[in-house]
């Protein structure tokens, strides 16, 4: 079953993004907006805007012009102690490398955003072994991640990113370290299980066939779209 429908609301959207480092151009006028329940995949040739359109949509990097809105609420302007808490509350993160912290067991890793977020010790781990089951881990949640497989440690970082029942999980190169097979049963977890719940997701990837598992590709040259395909709804 999937969550979304026609009438899905625009839940993140960036108008007339523009970054610059320096004098080198990052983003040079982007337009783009995601749905719940719909995942867009970011792609384009390496060193050419599509990490920070994804940072500057996630609020890690503040553009030089345009705007960000996320739920109805403008959140480029806000401040980095609420830039900070919004990233934690209201957004998720899959990254290549998983970012899993070494020394904690798979339950620790997940349910630590949400005791840094106030939930009790006890409640944390009742939540992140319950979404660590969901991704097939029911096995694995006292696992550290050095004993874990790829795929299942990249399972482990979706579950922290959907334990908090974000609105949208941001993605870059998430199946980049793993090989092809285990590279689409994690995008398939990842695009499945955040849409399911209403989420929307944004895919940065090189990979024609993790685009493909998304609802629409935008394309990403010298810092402007180029091309959008996919089902428009
Ligand atoms: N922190 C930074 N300081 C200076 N220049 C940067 C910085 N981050 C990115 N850039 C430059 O901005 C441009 C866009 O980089 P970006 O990382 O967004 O590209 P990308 O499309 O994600 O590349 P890749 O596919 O290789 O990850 C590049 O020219 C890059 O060198």
């Amino acid at each position: 079953m999937n969550f979304q429908s026609p009438q899905s609301q625009v839940v993140l959207s960036g108008h007339g993004l523009v970054k610059y480092y320096g004098s080198v151009v990052g983003l040079a006028g982007v337009d783009v907006a995601v749905r719940s329940g719909e995942a867009l995949a970011v792609m384009g040739p390496s060193g050419n805007g599509k990490t920070t359109l994804l940072h500057v949509l996630a609020g890690i990097l503040t553009p030089d012009q345009g705007e960000v809105w996320l739920a109805g609420e403008r959140v480029d302007q806000l401040n980095d102690a609420a830039r900070t808490v919004l990233r934690r509350r209201r957004l998720g993160f899959v990254f290549q490398d998983n970012q899993l912290l070494a020394e904690l067991p798979a339950d620790e890793n997940v349910a630590l955003p949400l005791m840094v977020d106030g939930l009790s010790r006890r409640d944390a781990i009742g939540r992140a072994r319950n979404m660590l089951a969901q991704v097939g881990l029911a096995a694995e949640v006292g696992r550290r991640p050095g004993e874990l497989s790829g795929g299942q440690a990249q399972r482990v970082a979706i579950a922290r990113a959907l334990v908090g029942e974000p609105q949208v999980v941001f993605a870059d190169e998430p199946t980049g370290a793993l090989d092809a097979a285990t590279g689409s049963q994690v995008i398939d977890l990842l695009v499945g299980a955040a849409t399911y719940r209403g989420a929307a997701v944004v895919v940065v990837t090189h990979d024609n066939a993790v685009a493909a598992r998304c609802h629409r590709a935008l394309h990403i040259v010298d810092g402007r779209v180029s091309e959008s395909t996919g089902v428009a709804r």
